[in-house]
């Protein structure tokens, strides 16, 4: 489980670092320098053989200054290296000062315009050391003007390679915590393929808008920062590489990956921590729902899905038969009486009972071993799936811990006039699953737009969601986000070598949210479903990429046995 950083906490764990005497600035800026070249020759070997063409782009501040190391180094070793800065030599700060004497000394700094920069044959590598983690605006138009001239450069001579772009720490104009492309307004282009149909101010709005700034490897230093992981693809860092700058004994020790996440720090969900795979024992596996030797079913919890009317079970039986191949001991769906015989029809090892109306479901619940429900999945949206919500938090025992509640799709939608009623409903073992659109509805003021327009990241907006709600919620995305009341936020990034693109099909989130039930089933679980969320929302990915493409929502639940034995459980 790797540790995402701020803008500020990466700031702060340098300044700690230069404050103990141990590392200079300066230190650090070599180091930063070398690892990118380290990481453009283990990315392309090819570029570490010979003498090739680079230009390097600085910007006006210590990002710039790592572009000057860059282009020392690289010379040294032969090459032939064009050097643009944006902004006044005398105004860079001490340490990319010393850094452009010491590069100045052994060639050209030319300012950056996209003429001068669009002029000469391509190069083999482009450097684009603009803007690093000091991004505090959008980036000026001469920069984004610049680094596309460079990148249209035609071929010289019988060249025909690519011009390969790295970026340093991040791609210029990505803003570090919220994974927003800090852009200018560009002019409408005339519909050639790569051209910028339209870019908003400030912000990339669509995914589907190309963007001017993007680069094939982004390397960042210590630990990634929240941006590089918040976004839809194509993710402007393409490749994203970590170098280790020496500065792991300046920064905390990270939460074990088998515990709630810390308020502090924002974690990555996955089995990497410090650098390597976790063995499956370590994690995901004290956190699933397991039979131990010996234990009864009940043991493993006993989740109830609720279903909707005739014809429109599908959504809750996904969800059952994930709550039961992800461990629950037991599974029953309840539906409407009418819907009883086309259910029966469906199931055999999840079992099935009538469930008139929310009075009938907190009767049912007076059984304190149903430790977990499920609803929402085509219950409808109305009234009476509001009432069934209610009855399912308000029926919580007290002992051992409140039963878990996990609230999806049209459990969500039917509060959209009320949201409010739905947050006097909830408890702190309560789990909100919404995708955008149902989150806007709960959550109008922090959804994506309104977000977007004050600056605010899709971590952020969820954490607040979470201590509004009073529980968990789990945002959807490519880029996921988990919040709890206490601060507690992670990010699952089905990204780079974790996409899942075929995840996207009819019935996904309803296996999802079956998957939470069966995890929070177990009376073994956490008092804080985040942990279990975080599990559920990774075995849901792996499951999907296991599968790989062809995949439909049946076949995720039917992919766990083989994920569980990828794992060595
Ligand atoms: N932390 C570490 O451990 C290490 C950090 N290192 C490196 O330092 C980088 C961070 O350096 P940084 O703080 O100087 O910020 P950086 O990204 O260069 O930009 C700041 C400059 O840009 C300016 N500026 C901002 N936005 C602007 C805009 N839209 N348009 C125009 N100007 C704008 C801003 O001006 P101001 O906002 O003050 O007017 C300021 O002059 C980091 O990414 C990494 O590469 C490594 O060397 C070693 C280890
Ligand atoms: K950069």
């Amino acid at each position: 489980m790797a540790e995402l950083l701020t803008s500020a906490q990466m700031r702060a764990v340098e300044q700690a670092a230069i404050a103990s005497g141990s590392s200079s600035g300066l230190t650090l800026m070599e180091r930063a320098g070398r690892a990118v070249v380290d990481a453009v020759f283990t990315e392309w070997p090819d570029l570490a053989e010979g003498r090739h063409r680079a230009v390097v782009l600085c910007g006006p501040g210590n990002n710039g200054g790592d572009g000057f190391v860059i282009a020392r180094r690289l010379a040294v070793r032969g090459w032939q290296v064009e050097l643009f800065l944006l902004g006044d030599p005398d105004k860079l700060p001490p340490d990319a000062r010393r850094m452009h004497d010491l590069w100045a000394a052994m060639g050209p700094v030319r300012g950056l315009a996209p003429e001068s920069a669009g002029a000469g044959a391509r190069p083999d590598l482009l450097v684009d050391a603009l803007f690093g983690t000091g991004l505090s605006r959008p980036i000026p138009e001469a920069a984004v003007g610049a680094f596309r001239a460079v990148r249209e450069r035609k071929a010289g001579g019988l060249r025909t390679s690519p011009c390969r772009v790295v970026a340093v720490d991040s791609p210029s104009g990505l803003d570090c915590d919220s994974g927003e492309m800090l852009l200018p307004a560009l002019p409408q282009t005339a519909g050639r393929a790569g051209d910028v149909q339209s870019v908003a101010p400030a912000a990339r709005m669509s995914p589907d808008v190309p963007l001017p700034i993007s680069a094939d490897l982004t390397v960042t230093f210590h630990k990634p920062k929240l941006g590089h992981y918040l976004g839809h693809p194509p993710m402007p860092s393409g490749k994203l590489a970590v170098a280790d700058i020496g500065l792991a004994d300046w920064d905390r020790p990270e939460t074990l990956a088998s515990q709630p996440p810390s308020a502090e720090r924002v974690r990555l969900v996955g089995r990497i921590q410090h650098g390597a795979p976790m063995p499956g024992r370590m994690w995901p596996g004290p956190l699933l729902n397991v039979p131990g030797p010996g234990l009864h079913k009940y043991a493993r919890g006993h989740a109830l899905v609720l279903a909707g009317g005739p014809g429109r079970g599908g959504a809750a039986r996904l969800a059952a038969r994930a709550a039961l191949r992800v461990g629950a001991g037991l599974v029953t769906v309840a539906c409407p009486p009418e819907a009883q015989a086309e259910n029966a029809a469906r199931l055999d090892a999840i079992m099935l009972r009538p469930l008139a109306d929310a009075e009938a479901l907190a009767e049912m619940l007076t059984d304190r071993r149903l430790s977990a429900v499920c609803l929402g999945p085509g219950l409808g949206v109305g009234a009476a799936t509001a009432a069934l919500v209610a009855a399912a938090c308000a029926s919580a025992p007290r002992a051992p811990a409140p039963r878990a509640v996990v609230l999806d799709a049209d459990a969500l939608t039917s509060f959209a006039d009320d949201p409010d009623a739905l947050f006097a409903d909830l408890h702190a073992r309560c789990v909100l699953t919404p995708h955008e659109g149902e989150f806007a509805r709960l959550f109008p003021d922090l959804a994506a737009p309104a977000r977007r327009a004050r600056g605010q990241s899709k971590v952020e907006a969820c954490r607040a969601a979470a201590a509004r709600a009073g529980c968990t919620v789990l945002l959807k995305g490519p880029d996921t986000v988990i919040a709890s009341p206490g601060g507690a936020a992670s990010i699952h990034a089905a990204l780079y070598d974790r996409a899942a693109p075929w995840l996207g099909t009819a019935g996904a989130g309803d296996v999802l949210a079956g998957m939470i039930a069966g995890l929070l089933a177990s009376p073994q679980a956490f008092a804080s479903p985040h942990p279990h969320v975080e599990v559920a929302a990774w075995l849901h990915v792996e499951a999907a990429r296991t599968f790989g493409p062809g995949l439909i929502a049946e076949d995720l639940p039917e992919t766990l046995p083989r994920v569980f034995r990828d794992l060595g459980l």
